[in-house]
Parts: structure tokens; sequence; C-alpha cells
């Protein structure tokens, strides 16, 4: 409790200082004021009590002066800048405790980011309140010093009895209350998987995606009736355990409110027994009466700091996620590895019965920091990446059995890869682990930097680019390197080694890709957010991926009133953000599926221009398309089962001779 209340502070005072400052210091200098009034009420009474006719009458004017100079300042000096500071910290902690949320939502792996549980866990997290943890606190605080000094004044009148009972009251009615509020805030938390289930079917009914469907399938209204049963079985939990909670509560406020009429009685009685002054009995019923009612106070601050506490452990909890997207959280990855290595070992690539053997002796791979290695790379543009993979599996967590059951391959630099196979045969899967976005369940995926051969800019893919070959080549490499190194059963370069590649030397093009609505500048320029104002390089970019769009600054998306691309031209755009990227890996998650045939055709020599002399894998169901690799590696079930170019495995007679004919006999 007390951690959640530092903590929220410290997320509102990093935030803005003045705020948090002026609230706590409003709030606690508060405090002495109540004494300071009970104690100019009891001087008062006790002046009036004493004056008598003909006396000077400047003692009692000046108490009372006094008086409202304290009430004065405590309810305008003081008063006046706390819901000012209330309300600039409640934005403050809105904002701040999204922007966390969010920005650690962007930074998870992606499959904690698809997982249901963490998808939960968030939904718990967003039920804290920075605002409420901090301001309940400090007013807890400032409560709970009143109360103290309610007591000392009670104790220094000898009031031992009356101060003793106030607490076993109060104290009853906490523990009653706490127990309730517990079981109200356990329901709330249990609540988590329905609410994003009731956001989910708020978002199909306002969204985009679903519209067609909704409106074709006439399922407006069943999806209202869902929503409505499980807002109604959500608002009726929550009122049983809000109704048992307060039934429960019931005895010890009755209780708490019959010993402060008791004692209110009993101390009517005290100025007879002890000859106390007016002021003094005054000063005891005020002091009384206020414990009274701020002791139930103090309880619901409690209670209050103790609900929003479980809250905050929710946040805390979801902000201390792993980020690391290679290695996620899941438990099941911490003997899953993807390193990054220096080369120096020599190794048959590409071959044509498919699984890549290792010889000779490997360096340590090491792990590397992304980030920094890219601009090196890119400064010097050296040398293209090999990728080996080895005993790779995967499993997704709600899966009961392995998408990827162990796939042994090695990618040398400048060569391109198709990679084929049947519909749920793990194909995206792989690519999802190769481009680092999962953490394999097992195996190795290493990534070397190796010596570039040939690093001349083809002609063809000058003209491609418009004639902004020298610009597109700034920041990245563009070069027309041979694919020998790709041929079945070749070895590649060896001994080669060098820096590490980084998050930038990997680009790609996937399947079902965010349809971002920025405008076109910005969404080609996501590629290298360097080259954002570069004009020249970003248009060049477009025109290299077919696309005709030229004005830059056009807001795109029709929600926000601006050009709505067709699924081709989307796609289009998405391949000039990769291109722009100029890495040295590139996957293509089946770019073309939207584009038409002519469309197809270009993309795909253009595919094969831009990724001269890089290393590129893509994914494609069209085998006529993936004759054009390389090399092609047929998956199965998750199994890497055949390996080599077309011809090669068309003579082998299997799986891919199998679907390529059955491709083929539809033009036949
Ligand atoms: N998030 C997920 N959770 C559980 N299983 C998943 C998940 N994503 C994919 N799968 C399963 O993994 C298997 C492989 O899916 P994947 O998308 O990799 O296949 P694919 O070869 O790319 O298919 P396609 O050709 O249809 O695109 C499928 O059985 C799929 O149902």
């Amino acid at each position: 409790m007390i951690r959640s209340f530092r903590e929220a502070a410290a997320v509102l005072y990093r935030a803005e200082r003045k705020p948090v400052l002026v609230l706590a210091l409003a709030l606690l200098l508060a405090v002495p004021v109540l004494p300071a009034e009970l104690w100019l009420v009891k001087m008062l009474v006790d002046r009036i009590q004493r004056w008598s006719p003909g006396e000077p009458i400047t003692p009692i004017i000046a108490a009372a002066a006094s008086f409202a100079f304290l009430l004065v300042v405590g309810n305008i000096a003081l008063g006046v800048p706390i819901p000012m500071a209330q309300t600039r910290l409640n934005e403050l902690g809105t904002l701040e405790g999204q922007r966390l949320l969010l920005r650690k939502t962007s930074r998870l792996p992606l499959a904690a980011a698809e997982s249901p549980a963490i998808k939960d866990r968030r939904e718990r997290a967003m039920q804290a309140s920075v605002y409420d943890t901090f301001n309940t606190g400090v007013e807890m605080v400032q409560t709970g010093l009143r109360a103290i000094m309610l007591f000392g004044l009670l104790l220094a009148y000898g009031q031992w009895l009356a101060s003793a009972t106030v607490i076993m009251s109060a104290l009853l009615l906490a523990v009653v209350s706490g127990r309730s509020a517990d079981r109200v805030e356990a329901v709330g938390q249990a609540q988590a998987a329905e609410r994003r289930l009731l956001a989910y079917y708020a978002s199909l009914m306002t969204g985009r995606e679903a519209a067609k469907e909704i409106r074709l399938f006439g399922l407006g209204g069943l999806l209202a009736d869902r929503w409505r049963v499980l807002y109604d079985a959500q608002a009726a939990q929550t009122a049983k355990a809000i109704r048992s909670s307060e039934l429960r509560s019931i005895g010890p406020e009755l209780l708490a409110a019959l010993v402060g009429g008791l004692l209110a009685a009993f101390l009517v009685l005290l100025p007879v027994s002890r000859g106390l002054s007016a002021g003094d009995f005054s000063i005891l019923f005020m002091a009384v009466t206020m414990l009274v009612s701020l002791l139930p106070r103090l309880n619901a601050s409690l209670i209050a700091l103790r609900r929003l506490g479980r809250r905050w452990q929710d946040f805390r909890a979801y902000l201390e996620l792993d980020e690391d997207g290679r290695f996620g959280t899941d438990e099941r990855r911490t003997e899953a590895t993807q390193t990054w290595g220096a080369g120096g070992e020599r190794h048959t690539a590409c071959g044509a019965d498919g699984i890549v053997r290792s010889a000779g002796a490997t360096s340590d791979p090491h792990t590397v920091s992304v980030g920094k290695e890219l601009a090196a790379a890119a400064a010097d543009g050296i040398g293209g990446l090999q990728l080996e993979v080895r005993g790779l599996r995967y499993r997704y967590a709600e899966a009961g059995s392995e998408t990827i059951r162990g796939i042994d391959l090695t990618i040398p630099p400048g060569c391109r890869v198709a990679l084929v196979g049947e519909n749920g045969s793990g194909k995206s899967t792989l690519v999802k682990l190769l481009a680092g976005l999962y953490a394999p369940s097992s195996g190795e995926i290493v990534w070397r930097r190796k010596e570039a051969r040939s690093r001349k800019v083809s002609r063809e893919v000058e003209e491609q680019y418009g004639g902004s070959g020298e610009a597109l080549r700034e920041g990245g490499r563009l070069y027309d390197g041979s694919a020998d190194n790709c041929l079945p059963g070749t070895d590649a370069d060896a001994e080669d080694g060098g820096v590490v590649p980084a998050e930038g030397s990997l680009a790609a093009v996937f399947q079902d890709f965010a349809k971002l609505h920025l405008t076109l500048r910005e969404l080609v320029a996501l590629g290298r957010l360097s080259a954002i104002d570069d004009d020249p390089v970003l248009l060049a970019a477009l025109n290299a991926a077919g696309s005709r769009q030229r004005e830059l600054d056009r807001q795109i998306g029709a929600p926000f009133g601006g050009l709505e691309p067709s699924g081709g031209e989307w796609q289009k755009i998405v391949t000039a953000r990769a291109l722009l990227r100029q890495a040295d890996f590139v996957f293509f998650d089946e770019p073309t599926a939207a584009l038409d045939p002519q469309a197809e055709r270009d993309a795909f020599e253009l595919f094969m221009r831009v990724t001269e002399g890089r290393s590129a894998l893509l994914v494609t169901h069209r085998l006529g398309a993936a004759k054009l690799a390389d090399t092609i590696f047929v998956l199965k079930e998750g199994r890497l089962v055949e390996q080599g170019s077309h011809d090669e495995l068309m003579s082998q007679g299997g799986e891919y001779d199998r679907l390529f004919r059955m491709q083929a006999s539809w033009y036949e």
C-alpha cells in the first residue's frame, strides 16, 4: 500500500513537480489548523462565559477575529490551491498512466502481446489510477494526523476511556469493511476477461473491420444482445458483492454511531462532575464528535488505498513484463536462443538434400544490443547477413502441439529463398521466428555478418528507382552480387567474420500488414525515419514498389477523411516501406496476395531485382514465382521436407512436385 502510494507519487512528480508539492503541502498544512481552531473556540467560549456587563469586550473580539482569520486561512489560503492541484494531477495521472501502458504494450514481445492472459493482465492494470492512488494516500495521511491530534486532545483531558472506546469501534469497522471491500475488488479483478469481451463486442459494432459482415449477415442485433447479457451479468455480480459488503458493515457502523452518541451524552455530565469550564466542554464535545465522523472517513481512505494498492500491483506487474522481443516472457522459452554472432566457420548452404550441415569451428555467438550495429553497418555498407537455424522448435502457448518441429537451415548472404507449403504448414510462424518476433521454444537462430563480394548497383535497379539510385544508396546497399553461393551443394564464403546485424538490418512485408492511417510520407518513412523529409528518396521507393501514389502529404485512410488505397495499393505502399529500409535481409510473407496478375508479375520481377545481392525469404503460394528463387524450401507440418532448385525438386517427385503439378493443372 505504501509502496503503491510512493510509486504513484513518483510518477506524478516526474511528470510535473509543482502540483504534487502544492497538494501535499496544502493538505498537510491544513492539519494544525484543526487543533488551533478548537483551541480558539475554547478561548472564545471561556471569555464569553467570564465576561460581565461593563467589562471591555476587546478580548472577546480578538478571539473571534483570530478564529475568523483561521477559518479564512483554512478555507481560502489552503482550500483554493487544493482543487486546482487535484484537477491538474488528475489530468497528469490519466495521461501518464495511459502513456506507460501504451508504451509498454508496444514493447512487449509479439507472442506476449498476442497472449489472452497478458491481455487480461493489461485489462486489470488499466483499472489502476495514478492520481487516485496518490490523492487517497495524501488524504489518508491528513485524516490520520488529524485523528491523532484529536486523540491527543482527549488524552490531555484524561479521557482514556473515551479514546479507547472510539478506537475499538473504529478498528472493528475497519476489519469488517476492509474484508468486504476486498471481496468486491476480487469480483472486479475476476471480471477482466469479460470486460475485454465487452470491449471487443463494442469495437466490432463500431469498428470498420467487421462492418461489412455485420450488415450483410445482420449480426448487429446478435452482438448487441450478447453485449447486453454480458453487461447485465457483470453488473449483477458487482451489485451482489456490494450488497453483501454493505450488509456486513451495518453492524459495525451502528456500533460506531452508538459509541459516538453515548460519548457525547457522557460528556454532557463532565462539566458537572469535573468542574470543567464551558470552553473545555466545547473543545471536548467537538473533539469527540469530530473523531466519530473522522474515523469512518479514515477507514474509507484506508480501504480505498488498499483497493488502489491492489490495482497498482497489477499495473506494476504489467509494466515489469519482460520487454525483450527475442526472448519473450514465456517460461518455456528459457532454453531458446536467438543470437547474433561473428562469422568464422565453413558451411554448406542451400543444399539440394535439405537440412544444413555445419562443419569447422564455430566461434561463440554473442548476443548484442539492437540499434548501434545498424548504424555501423549502414555507415560502412559492408557485408551481408547469413542466417543459420538449428533445431528450431516452436509451440504457441495455447496450442496442443508444436507448430515448428525441428528445423535446420542456412541462408547465406545474397541468397534468395522461397518458402512454400500448404496452408497451416507453419510458413508465417517460421518467418516471425526468423524475424525475431517470436522467441523459439528451443533451438537456435544465428545471424552472422559476412564479407560482401560485389557491391555495385545494377543499371536496372538504378533505372527502376527513377534515377535516384544515389539517394537510395545512402544508408543502404543495392548491388548486383551473384547468387552463386546459393547453388545447391556449393560452399559459401568462409572465414569472413564481421560486425553483427541489428534491428534495422531486417525488413519485412507481412501478409497481414497493419493499415496505418498516417500520411503517405509517414507510411513510407517508417522504413527509415531519417528519410522522412527526403522527398526524392520516398518517391523513389514508391516508384520501385510500383505504386503510383505521389502526394506524400496526403492522409491515407477513409476514417480520417483521407485517401483509401485498394488492397493492392496498400501492399505497394508497405513494400515501398520495406525497400526504403535497405535491409540486408528481407522477408516477404505472401506480399502479392492482393495484387492483380500484371501487378503480381511486376512485383515478383521487382522482388528479384531489388533483392539482388542480398538475402531474402519469400513466402508464396504461387509456385511459378517460387521458381525464380535461388533455392526453394518446402515446409510440411512444421518440418522442412525438401530443399533445392525448382528443377531439382521437380525431379525428386516429392511434395513440391505434387504441389506444383496441382497448381499447374489449373492452367492447362
Ligand atoms: N497465435 C496462434 N496461436 C495458436 N496457433 C496458431 C497461432 N497462429 C497460428 N497458429 C497455428 O499454427 C499453424 C501454422 O500457422 P501459420 O500461419 O504459420 O501457417 P502458414 O503456413 O503461414 O499458413 P497459410 O499458408 O495459411 O498462411 C496453424 O495450424 C495455425 O492454426
